[in-house]
């Protein structure tokens, strides 16, 4: 899994077009969204993580835990994100793993948005520009090898 993760004044989605012949259904509700003072993750979800995607989805949650602490907000949005790698796992996989990551932040007490999955979204982000606001990360199973 690669994520970008950027501290953000604000992010704001509204979806568009489907990206994929069986998007996740949302309802109206969930076709705009927007969060103030957020650390957006930008995921890319991997074929190697199809090896062990509870693993993965811990590892995650621990990296983003440790970001969030460091630019100090609660408050985290997962965006699914098909342009960080060149080896992407299969969308139902993936929309799996996010929903995880979701429920897994929540569970750590995180105030969290997810964009949909599956679609074309346009987006307005606005990055806080500090010295840590723009990281990488990435993150496999135990004993895979990062390409
Ligand atoms: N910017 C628009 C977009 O990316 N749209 C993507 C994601 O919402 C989602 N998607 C499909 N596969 C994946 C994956 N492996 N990891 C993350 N998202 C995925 O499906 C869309 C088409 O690839």
């Amino acid at each position: 899994m690669r994520m970008l993760l950027i501290h953000s004044d604000y992010l704001e989605y509204e979806v568009r077009d489907k990206a994929l012949k069986n998007p996740e259904p949302i309802s109206d509700e969930q076709r705009r969204g927007r969060l103030e003072e957020v650390l957006a993750v930008f995921t890319s979800v991997e074929k190697v993580d199809e090896t062990n995607p509870d693993e993965v989805v811990e590892k995650a949650v621990a990296e983003i835990k440790d970001v969030a602490s460091q630019v100090k907000t609660n408050r985290v949005f997962v965006y699914p994100f098909a342009h960080l790698s060149s080896e992407l796992a299969r969308p139902d996989v993936a929309l799996k793993v996010l929903q995880k990551v979701e429920e897994r932040l929540k569970e750590e007490g995180f105030e969290v948005k997810r964009a949909p999955f599956g679609y074309y979204k346009a987006f307005k982000l606005s990055c806080k520009g500090h010295p840590l606001a723009e990281l990488s990360r990435t993150v496999v199973p135990s004993g895979e090898v990062v390409s």
